[in-house]
């Protein structure tokens, strides 16, 4: 447990972070994935290119070392965490590496001057208290999935059942368990990682599962990323009949059980984990619309399901809109809008009654919006949910 004194040090460290967080993060990424390979799968070499992972770190350690005094004001932050780790099956010998780089990475970065011996112990024991809650959340969400009908610890085969192009840009891969066996009823919206052999070496990825849980497969739908290993991978090189290593779902971005209408706002491959919640929605007879804003028809994953599906519920409302390319001819009941979406569409696309659940996902830019819009709009803060499929960003300005 941290004591008294050493809480009070970490907080004096906040200036620093609010200050130099991101280079200390990216100092810390340098160091531990040019020296350990134990860890190198575990992250995306794209989101250290980016900054995003760095950032998001940064983010994540200013936000602990505010809130020392009490973890309940980080919200979230712990739970998206813990299902980013068990879906890439982090384990506890993967922490004291962390923790090791960490603090070196203190030391250099902010200098001896600042970081006495003192700063150090306080950033260990802090550390060690963070990595005790994750090590012993994630060893029962480990112990959890495993007990699930149909779920699983560690890897378990699946055969690529069905390879299907949903666009020039994403493909589908349905995936059934080599074993035979049950398939968990996951939750809609979350998602399953991947392990893989990419030119010799391992990457594990997440991808959200783009259907409802129906008790034999999965299906996730992967848009190719121009510098994207394993999406590229995926797209040329795993073809039907082919084995994929996958650890069991995860992920708290899930569809809530109540009866509420929904709104649901994809844009362009966030369209993924509300496809699965879609499925469950209207299988419910819940009230739904969904907004689905791409670059061009043709681009638009599940274009035709969609509209299939709203001809067969009364209670799905669809609103589309395409950046690029004028609007083809409004199909029967879809609302179609042409340019880039804002915040006058959005609303104006939003049902009238206010109290809904609402779910966004898409480029960052387009869930500042859509989280704007919602706010505006009235629609309490804990009905708005969103997530990142790669590391959190902030949203709000
Ligand atoms: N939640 C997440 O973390 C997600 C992240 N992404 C990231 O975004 C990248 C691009 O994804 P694509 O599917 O290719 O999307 P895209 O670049 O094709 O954009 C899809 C649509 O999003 C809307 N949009 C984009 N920027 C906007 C903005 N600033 N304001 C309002 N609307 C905006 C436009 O309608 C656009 O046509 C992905 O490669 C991925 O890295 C995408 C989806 C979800």
């Amino acid at each position: 447990m941290l004591n008294e004194r050493q809480r009070a040090i970490v907080k004096s460290t906040v200036p620093l972070l609010e200050a130099g967080g991101e280079a200390l993060t990216t100092h810390f990424y340098q160091l531990m994935l040019s020296e350990n390979e134990a860890v190198q799968p575990l992250f995306n070499s794209v989101h250290q290119q980016t900054g995003a992972q760095p950032r998001a770190l940064a983010r994540s350690v200013l936000m602990y070392a505010k809130h020392i005094d009490d973890l309940s004001g980080l919200g979230d932050l712990p739970a998206q965490i813990i299902h980013k780790h068990v879906s890439l099956q982090v384990q506890p010998e993967h922490y004291p590496i962390v923790g090791a780089y960490l603090l070196r990475a203190i030391r250099e970065v902010l200098g001896a001057e600042i970081v006495t011996d003192e700063v150090i112990d306080a950033w260990g024991a802090a550390y060690g208290q963070l990595a005790d809650i994750l090590i012993s959340a994630e060893k029962s969400m480990y112990a959890d999935n495993a007990q699930l009908e149909g779920g699983w610890a560690g890897v378990r085969r699946f055969v690529v059942a069905r390879k299907q192009a949903e666009t020039s840009e994403i493909t589908s891969f349905t995936l059934h368990p080599e074993d035979g066996g049950k398939v968990v009823a996951y939750q809609a919206g979350q998602f399953i990682g991947l392990r893989l052999l990419v030119n010799g070496k391992e990457q594990r990825r997440n991808y959200s599962l783009s259907q409802a849980a129906d008790g034999r497969s999965l299906r996730i739908s992967v848009k190719r990323e121009a510098q994207g290993v394993v999406s590229s991978h995926l797209h040329t090189q795993v073809h039907e009949g082919d084995v994929l290593e996958v650890f069991a779902p995860a992920g708290h971005f899930t569809l809530d059980d109540s009866d509420k209408p929904l709104v649901l706002m994809a844009a362009g491959v966030g369209i993924t984990p509300l496809m699965a919640m879609l499925e469950k929605a209207l299988a419910a007879q819940r009230p739904t619309t969904l907004i689905h804003c791409t670059r061009s028809p043709d681009l638009q994953a599940f274009r035709t399901q969609l509209i299939e599906l709203a001809a067969q519920h009364s209670h799905l409302q669809l609103r589309f809109s395409y950046e690029q390319e004028a609007a083809p001819e409004n199909t029967e009941g879809v609302q179609v809008a042409t340019g880039m979406p804002d915040a006058a569409l959005l609303q104006a696309w939003l049902p009238v009654q206010r109290d809904v659940q609402a779910y966004f996902l898409g480029p960052v830019g387009f869930m500042r919006l859509a989280q704007t819009v919602l706010r505006d709009a009235g629609v309490p803060k804990a009905q708005s949910h969103h997530e990142f499929f790669g590391p959190a960003q902030a949203l709000a300005a």
